[in-house]
C-alpha cells in the first residue's frame, strides 16, 4: 500500500467549485451525465433516467401517546422498472424529502442494474426523528405510511426494505399492515422483515458484508496485505458495524468507528465486537471506554488506509476532502461523496469504491429473500452467505474488467456496467424511444 505522503492542499479543478450539488438528485444526475461520456447508450434513454417514473406524496398522520396529533410527510420515488419492479428501502429521518428519494432511487436502479438483479430502483421514507418516537408511535407511523402508499407499491410491482431508522421490526409491521388489507398475508410486499415472518437469515449483515468482501477485493487488486491495512468506520448502524467486525475478523486492524455523537479511537485496534451498535444498545459507541475520542469530523481525516463513510450522504464534500488522508474511500452509505470531491480524489489517484458496488449486498439479499417468499422456502445463514459471495465476486469481476480495459474509476465502470445493461433492456423491450 502507498505510504501515506502529506496531504498537499493544492489547488485542483474541483476546488472553488460553488455550485458543488449538495443533494442526492444532484449529485445523482452529475454522475450519470459523466459516466455516459463513457458508454453508447441512446440520448434519450440518458435523458429519460435523469427523471423518476414517478413521485408518491403522502400526508402520514400519527396519534402521538400523549394524545396529540401530528402530521409527517411521506415519499415513495420509483425511478426506472425497465429490469423489474422497483425496489429499495424506507428512511426515517429528519431530512427526508423529495429530492433526496429520487436521488436514492437512481442509485438504487444502477445498484440492482450492477448485481444484475431483476429489479429496478425505488426509495422512499418518512420526514421525522426516529429517535423521537417511542415504539407504539413507530409502528402506528409505519402502518399509517404503508395504508398511504399501499396503491403504488406490492410484490410485483414495487417492493421496500429497510434503510437508515428502519428495521426488521419496521418492514413486519408494514408486511402486516399491507397484508390485512389484501386480505391474506403477503410477505413479499417488503424484504428484510425478521426471518420468522419470511424474512431472510443473513439480510440484516448484508450490506455490510458486501462492503467488506469489496474492501477485501480492493486491498488484494492493490496488492495490498489486509493483515497490513488500517480502517476507519464512519457509523455502526445496519451497514458499519458488520462491516468493520468482519474485516476485524478478515485480519484488518480497525481503529476508528462512530456514531452521530462522535467516534472512538485506538491505533492498535479496536475489539469490534466489544463495541455495541445502535440496535445493540444506543449510545454505547460513543460512550465506549477508548483510549482516545474524536469527532465524526476528525475520524474522517484520520490517516489510515481505508475510510469507510457508512452513515449519511454527503460528508466527504470539498471542504474536508483535501484533509481525507486515506488510500482508498469504500462508501458504506448511500452518497457519502460529493461530485465534486470525487474529483478531487481522482486527481489524488485515490480510489473510491461506489457505494452502488460496495453497499448492494444488502438489497442483494433482499432479492434472496424476495425468491424465498414466493418459494415459500428459508434458505440456510450458511446458503445465503455463499450466494452473496458468488454474486459480489461477480459484479466485483464485471467493474474491474472495465476499470482494467478502460482506465476508468471505480464509480464511472460501475455505472458503465449498469447502464449498458439498462440501455439493452430498454431496446430490447422496445420502450424506447
Ligand atoms: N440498511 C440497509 O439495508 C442499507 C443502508 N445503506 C445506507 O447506509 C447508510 C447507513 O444506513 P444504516 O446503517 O441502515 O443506518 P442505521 O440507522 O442502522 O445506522 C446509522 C449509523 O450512523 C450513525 N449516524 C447517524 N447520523 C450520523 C451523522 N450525522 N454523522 C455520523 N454518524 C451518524 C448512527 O449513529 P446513532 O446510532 O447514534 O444514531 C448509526 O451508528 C445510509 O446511507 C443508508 O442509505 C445502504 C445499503 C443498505
Ligand atoms: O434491500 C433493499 O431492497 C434496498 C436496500 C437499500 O435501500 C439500499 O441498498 O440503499
Amino acid at each position: 500500500m502507498p505510504d501515506h505522503a502529506p496531504v498537499e492542499h493544492s489547488p485542483t479543478t474541483a476546488e472553488g467549485n460553488d455550485d458543488e450539488p449538495s443533494s442526492a438528485l444532484a449529485t445523482a444526475r452529475r454522475q450519470l451525465e459523466r459516466a455516459t461520456t463513457h458508454t453508447d447508450v441512446d440520448e434519450g434513454v440518458v435523458e429519460r433516467l435523469k427523471h423518476p417514473t414517478k413521485l408518491t406524496r403522502v400526508s402520514v398522520p400519527l396519534r402521538r401517546d400523549d394524545g396529540s396529533l401530528e402530521v409527517f410527510t411521506g415519499y415513495r420515488a420509483q425511478h426506472d422498472d425497465v429490469r423489474g419492479p422497483y425496489k429499495g428501502g424506507l428512511r426515517y429521518h429528519p431530512e427526508v424529502d423529495a429530492e433526496e428519494c429520487i436521488g436514492l432511487s437512481m442509485w438504487m436502479t444502477w445498484k440492482c442494474a450492477v448485481m444484475d438483479l431483476p429489479f429496478g430502483g425505488g426509495k422512499g421514507g418518512v420526514a421525522v426523528d426516529p429517535r423521537t418516537l417511542s415504539s407504539g408511535e413507530r409502528e402506528r407511523l409505519t402502518r399509517r405510511f404503508a395504508e398511504e402508499i399501499r396503491d403504488v407499491i406490492g410484490p410485483k410491482t414495487d417492493v421496500p426494505a429497510p434503510d437508515m431508522g428502519t428495521d426488521a421490526q419496521t418492514m413486519a409491521w408494514f408486511m402486516d399492515a399491507y397484508s390485512m388489507q389484501s386480505g391474506e398475508t403477503t410477505p413479499g410486499v417488503v424484504t428484510g422483515k425478521p426471518p420468522v415472518i419470511g424474512g431472510s437469515h443473513g439480510r440484516e449483515g448484508a450490506p455490510g458484508r458486501s462492503v467488506a468482501i469489496v474492501t477485501r477485493e480492493a486491498v488484494d487488486y492493490y496488492d495490498w496485505d489486509l493483515s497490513d491495512v488500517t480502517v476507519a468506520v464512519q457509523g455502526f448502524g445496519s451497514v458499519g458495524a458488520p462491516a468493520a467486525r468482519l474485516l476485524d475478523e478478515w485480519g484488518a486492524t480497525v481503529v476508528a468507528v462512530s456514531d452521530v455523537d462522535g467516534a472512538i479511537y485506538d491505533p492498535a485496534g479496536l475489539d469490534t465486537n466489544d463495541v455495541e451498535a445502535h440496535d445493540e444498545r444506543p449510545g454505547m459507541v460513543s460512550g465506549y471506554d477508548a483510549p482516545e475520542t474524536l469527532t465524526n469530523a476528525e475520524l474522517l481525516e484520520l490517516d489510515v488506509d481505508v475510510l469507510v463513510p457508512a452513515a449519511v450522504g454527503n460528508v466527504v464534500t470539498t471542504e474536508n476532502v483535501h484533509d481525507v488522508s486515506a488510500d482508498m474511500v469504500v462508501e458504506g452509505a448511500n452518497g457519502p461523496t460529493t461530485f465534486a470531491a470525487d474529483a478531487v480524489l481522482e486527481e489524488r489517484d485515490v480510489p473510491v469504491i461506489p457505494d452502488i458496488l460496495a453497499n448492494a449486498g444488502g438489497v442483494t439479499v433482499s432479492y434472496f429473500e424476495w425468491l424465498q417468499d414466493i418459494n415459500r422456502r428459508q434458505w440456510s445463514l450458511d446458503r445465503v452467505h455463499e450466494e452473496l459471495e458468488s454474486e459480489m465476486l461477480g459484479a466485483w469481476d464485471a467493474v474491474r474488467r472495465e476499470v482494467d480495459a478502460r482506465g476508468l474509476t471505480w464509480r464511472d465502470a460501475a455505472y458503465v456496467v449498469a447502464l449498458s445493461r439498462i440501455g439493452e433492456a430498454k431496446s430490447t423491450r422496445g420502450l424506447w424511444p
